[in-house]
């Protein structure tokens, strides 16, 4: 990876984000270093999704900025939340985890043989060998996660966000898919998941961003998990009014 060992990769500014005018995260400062492996957990309804799809572009900020240092939009993957992935489009195992190619060369290109081998070399990774010519609509949940993970494999990026990863997959996918995030993070990627078991956060990532609407903490998991700041995010949450307007702050 060519990023600086100590740089950073992505910076929150006075982000506020967003729908209707109704902030969903707002005033969020946050810097994320490059090649760290962080978790943003926080209650349902807290911003984690809108924070992701904020850095991706699918949501364009109503106040403040996200900064990306040293890296173009194209360098990003992300994994939506399993719920947002149609899986009755007629595409093969093979075809999906093959968009991974795409974002780097382009949507019609075709790859020829090298890129056929590193597609079945992904597949081999997550443990879908085998499964190539497989429609997306007749795998399992873990299954289907595992073709994502294989396109995010292929997209070789270096920042790399995934919402919910591990929710509603069974235990060795979620073992093996562990495994290959720490291996992105031993190829010093910058990787941010939205998670909601706690014990997984602390067991794996050492960063964690604890969000109810707005930041409640931040830093390493060990001083930011605590019961305090955890019962701190849930009153915030609850606390929310949905209606309300973008404020001056
Ligand atoms: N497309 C949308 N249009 C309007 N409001 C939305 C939209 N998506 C999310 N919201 C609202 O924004 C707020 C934050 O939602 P978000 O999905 O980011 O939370 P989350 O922390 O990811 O929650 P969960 O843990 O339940 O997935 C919620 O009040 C939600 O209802």
């Amino acid at each position: 990876m060519s990023a600086p060992m100590d740089g950073t990769i992505l910076h929150f500014d006075n982000l506020t984000l967003g729908y209707d005018r109704h902030p969903a995260v707002h005033h969020l400062d946050y810097v994320i270093r490059a090649g760290a492996l962080v978790a943003v957990v926080g209650p349902n309804g807290a911003g984690k999704s809108t924070l992701l799809k904020g850095v991706v572009g699918s949501l364009a900020p109503l106040e403040g900025k996200i900064r990306l240092a040293g890296i173009k939009a194209s360098e990003i993957a992300y994994l939506p939340q399993q719920a947002d992935i149609d899986r009755s489009f007629p595409i093969s195992v093979f075809d999906m985890a093959a968009m991974g190619l795409w974002q780097k060369s382009g949507a019609f290109r075709r790859f020829g043989r090298d890129g056929d081998r590193r597609v079945g070399e992904a597949l081999d990774i997550v443990g879908l060998a085998g499964f190539e010519k497989r429609p997306i609509g007749t795998l399992s949940g873990g299954q289907m996660q595992r073709s994502l993970f294989a396109r995010l494999l292929l997209q070789d990026a270096r920042l790399i966000l995934l919402d919910e990863p591990f929710t509603a997959i069974d235990s060795a996918t979620v073992r093996d898919l562990k495994r290959l995030i720490r291996r992105w993070h031993g190829e010093r990627r910058t990787v941010i998941a939205v998670l909601h078991d706690l014990d997984q956060v602390r067991a794996d990532f050492p960063e964690t961003l604890l969000l109810a609407r707005e930041q409640v903490a931040a830093g390493s998991t060990e001083t930011v998990l605590t019961q305090a700041n955890l019962d701190q995010a849930r009153r915030l949450t609850e606390a929310f009014d949905e209606e309300a307007a973008v404020c001056g702050r």
